[in-house]
């Protein structure tokens, strides 16, 4: 049995009472946090910074995943962590040196994770497998929520899968693999047969209205398939 986590998305979350929707997404079924920082340079938007993770860090103990769009991205990181970030991903485009940023999200005690946009080739992780925790596989152009999930993102979670598998049988070591873009309740069971396990969803669960049955809808698809 696959274990599967669903990460909303605070992008499409109503930002005039964040700390509600913080805490109404953990209490309908969600597993994790994702917290998605633009900077209107690496993507074209503006977002959210340490303050507004340290101010919702008391209000769950779930994880809080910050997804860094954003370049330079090494002096956020000490930033996000003492603010009381657990995972930390950043884009290969975004680090002068990729494997001291590994090592510096590490350092500050989080787990670490490298984002592959839908045009970033996976060889990136050829040599600092040993230094992740997540690879999260982007099925949109990040910037923006609500866009519609690119299909050709399904080749790449299956090659990501693969190696993750090799890995883990070599090391026994497990890594994440997440996805985020367009993930619904209705193409999830398909995502996750291409071997993601960890779901960012943004729309698909802020814009609904009854947030519980659309996570119970999403783990129904994916009991199918675990
Ligand atoms: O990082 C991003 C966009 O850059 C995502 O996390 C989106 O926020 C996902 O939104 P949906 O596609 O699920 O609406």
């Amino acid at each position: 049995m696959r274990t599967f986590r669903i990460a909303p998305s605070i992008l499409s979350a109503n930002f005039a009472c964040l700390g509600q929707e913080v805490t109404d997404v953990i209490a309908a079924g969600a597993d994790i946090i994702h917290f998605d920082v633009m900077d209107n340079h690496y993507v074209p938007n503006l977002t959210i910074g340490p303050l507004v993770c340290e101010a919702i860090r008391p209000l769950t103990q779930a994880p809080i995943d910050v997804h860094l769009m954003v370049k330079p991205v090494d002096s956020l990181v000490p930033m996000f962590a003492k603010a009381g970030a657990n995972l930390i991903t950043f884009h290969p485009e975004g680090s002068e040196h990729v494997d001291r940023t590994l090592a510096l999200i590490r350092d500050c005690g989080c787990k670490a994770g490298l984002v592959f946009n839908p045009a970033t080739p996976l060889h990136h992780l050829d040599h600092v497998m040993d230094k992740l925790d997540m690879i999260l596989i982007m099925s949109v152009n990040p910037g923006f929520g609500g866009q519609s999930f690119i299909p050709q993102a399904l080749n790449k979670l299956r090659e990501a899968r693969r190696r993750i598998d090799a890995y883990r049988e070599a090391t026994g070591r497990d890594i994440w693999l997440e996805v985020d873009g367009g993930v619904k309740v209705d193409n999830i069971a398909e995502i996750a047969a291409a071997g993601a396990d960890t779901f960012v969803a943004g729309s698909a669960i802020y814009g609904a209205d009854d947030y519980a049955a659309t996570i119970a809808a999403m783990r129904a698809e994916l009991a199918k398939v675990a």
